[in-house]
């Protein structure tokens, strides 16, 4: 098995303009979930906004009607400013109190996105076929549910709120301004337009930086957990200098796209900002000017009002810049989070099921929601009454042919019968098919043509989850998860009891060492770095599928190299496993090769040569010399 091109990395490559059919599904997404804060937050938004604007419009009655008539006032009555000053206190006050609520209420609803789509995401990659798994970087895929998801979280409690905030300042400012002053209004709007030009180009070239920087920061991801899980491979070829040199590169590379990418932030903001002071200058300029001409008739009050004002339309632009900026940089983490999203989930027609049956005196099988031992599948019928086939264990490949890609085919014409019992072994050069082959019989992918049967049942009628409960495998490389010994092992059947638990462990003979620790079946292991041998982890998968108890058994023999005693162990669990089941055994161990029913000799995706052990040594084939030495079993 090997890990393919990464799609959704490939899928992301960097777009140069902002992604707006993301932006909208994304906005979809938070106001069919979170309408009425959304709403509270948006009013008190805007109350915020208009407080802001309302304060600097009130400058002008303070300074026409309180400020300028007391200044001829010979003794000065200071109440009605006092009264002026207490309105404006309060409009200011609201607006704070309104600005303090929309924060929190937003600060809730990021937290509450960031939970609901990580449980989006998990839940839809379960529903994801093998072949996602298969193609795509685990680091890649990792950095979805941490980086993606965290900048999602800033742009709903920050970017958006802000963004709105800004637009609604701005938009307060210019109808304030329009009302004090159609002329100088124009002048601010000859600017600010200029300014809109540049914003949008600076945001469209910043895009491609900032996806490029979030690829960079996968890319990382990925390195350090293959680095983690290869650590063994690299301090045995000694490759740590190297290993050091591609990280500095991956990280370098990060460097750069992150310095570009917030080289173009940091210019945005200043250039706006200047922005702003040459606005403001200009107005000062042009409102002497156009009172001091009688141009138009402005008030002091005006003027002031208009200058202040004109900062409330300008400093949006300068924020308003900055949040796009974090927009741009967020929707490349949504787009790689609804990459995920959109991954087609593992199709599944299949309607017969896996049920528990009994059996009365005549024979006849009845189904019970007892867990009773006995097991048969439910075919639905036009009668109503469903169809009851004892669950055996007989396998058929039919003429069966498939392609990883649709383009290279990978097995050709592979045909062969495994009954009840029955051991088949798979044995050929590395790269054969044999993976391939028992990846058919639990459809982690799709035939393209041919039958595969289970019982003489067709099996893409059958329920995926039913079919692969019908089978356990085990495979060469001994996942474990975070739990005890015991939690690992009741993995290949929740439902074993203790007892079926210290059986089954009993079975693959790994009962002898798990008494030997700390607190035998209780003891904790660390999922990703054990803290057994591996060894002691295979015994530990062969007790997992022994728990589940099926009838048939996909193998995949381990070629590494354990100790004599351990292996024996194995060897020992295995046979004991293979016991009055069906197996499909990729084989690397001669024993289990020499006691098969038959062996198939793959090569290049075909059934090469088949036979049992005596009738292939009498062909003298390409049996014969991977059993004589001539060729590596392995
Ligand atoms: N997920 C995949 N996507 C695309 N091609 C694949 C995938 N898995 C395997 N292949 C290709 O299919 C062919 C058969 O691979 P397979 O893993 O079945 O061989 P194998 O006989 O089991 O080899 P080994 O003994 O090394 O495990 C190889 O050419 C391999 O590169």
């Amino acid at each position: 098995m090997r890990k393919g091109v990464n799609q959704l990395t490939q899928k992301a490559q960097p777009k140069h303009k902002l992604n707006w059919s993301t932006l909208r599904r994304l906005m979809r997404l938070i106001f069919k979930t979170y309408p009425l804060q959304l709403v509270i937050s948006g009013i008190c938004v805007a109350l915020g906004a208009f407080a802001t604007v309302a304060g600097s419009f009130f400058l002008r009655r303070l300074v026409d009607n309180y400020i300028t008539p007391m200044l001829r006032e010979r003794v000065p009555n200071f109440a009605p400013l006092i009264h002026a000053l207490i309105i404006m206190g309060i409009i200011f006050l609201i607006g704070v109190v309104a600005v303090f609520l929309s924060t929190e209420i937003m600060a809730i609803v990021s937290q509450q996105l960031q939970r609901d789509i990580r449980n989006q995401l998990f839940q839809h990659m379960e529903k994801l076929p093998m072949r996602f798994f298969d193609s795509t970087d685990d680091g890649d895929t990792m950095s979805r549910y941490t980086n993606d998801v965290d900048t999602l979280r800033q742009l709903v409690s920050q970017s958006f709120p802000q963004l709105i905030s800004a637009g609604l300042n701005w938009l307060f400012a210019l109808a304030a301004m329009l009302i004090l002053s159609w002329q100088m209004s124009m002048v601010s709007i000859g600017i600010f337009i200029l300014s809109l030009f540049l914003v949008r180009w600076m945001t469209n070239e910043s895009h491609k930086y900032f996806q490029g920087q979030q690829q960079a920061i996968g890319q990382i991801d990925s390195y350090v957990e293959e680095t983690l899980t290869g650590q063994k491979e690299v301090k045995v070829f000694s490759h740590e200098a190297e290993v050091e040199h591609q990280f500095i590169q991956l990280n370098d590379a990060w460097g750069k796209a992150a310095a570009k990418a917030n080289g173009y932030a940091t210019m945005l903001f200043p250039m706006m900002g200047n922005i702003g002071n040459f606005l403001y200058v200009l107005v000062a300029v042009a409102g002497g000017f156009i009172a001091i001409n009688r141009i138009a008739p402005l008030t002091l009050g005006t003027i002031a009002a208009f200058v202040q004002l004109s900062r409330s339309f300008s400093q949006p632009v300068a924020q308003i810049s900055q949040q796009l900026n974090f927009i741009v940089q967020a929707m490349a983490g949504a787009e790689r989070i609804f990459q995920l999203l959109d991954e087609p989930v593992e199709v599944d027609n299949g309607t017969i099921t896996l049920v528990h049956v009994t059996q009365d005196p005549q024979g006849n099988l009845h189904e019970t929601t007892d867990e009773t031992p006995e097991l048969a599948w439910k075919t639905p019928t036009a009668s109503g009454t469903p169809k009851l086939t004892r669950l055996r264990g007989d396998i058929t490949f039919d003429h069966v042919n498939f392609s990883y890609d649709g383009v290279h085919q990978t097995l050709f014409d592979i045909s062969f019968q495994a009954n009840q019992g029955q051991q088949v072994a798979l044995v050929g050069e590395t790269g054969a098919g044999k993976t391939t082959i028992t990846n058919m019989l639990n459809r982690f992918y799709e035939i393209e043509s041919g039958t595969i049967t289970y019982d003489g049942i067709n099996i893409v009628t059958i329920k995926k989850a039913d079919l692969r409960r019908a089978m356990a495998i085990v495979l060469q490389q001994t996942n474990l998860f975070t739990d005890t010994v015991a939690g690992n092992i009741r993995y290949g059947r929740l439902s074993a009891s203790t007892a079926d638990v210290v059986n089954a462990a009993k079975l693959a003979d790994a009962d002898a060492f798990i008494t030997q620790l700390p607190q035998q079946y209780e003891t904790e292991i660390d999922g990703s770095n054990s803290n057994l041998s591996e060894g002691q982890r295979q015994l530990l998968s062969i007790a997992r599928a022994a728990v589940a108890d099926p009838p048939v058994m996909i193998l995949d023999e381990a070629t590494s190299n354990v100790d004599t005693n351990t292996e024996r162990q194995i060897q020992g669990g295995m046979d004991n496993l293979m016991k009055n089941r069906t197996t499909l055994a990729i084989a690397h161990r001669l024993s289990t090769v020499f006691n098969s029913d038959l062996i198939l000799v793959i090569s290049a995706g075909r059934i090469i040569e088949r036979g049992t052990h005596d009738q292939l040594m009498a062909e003298h084939g390409k049996y014969y010399e991977l059993y004589t030495g001539k060729i590596d079993l392995k």
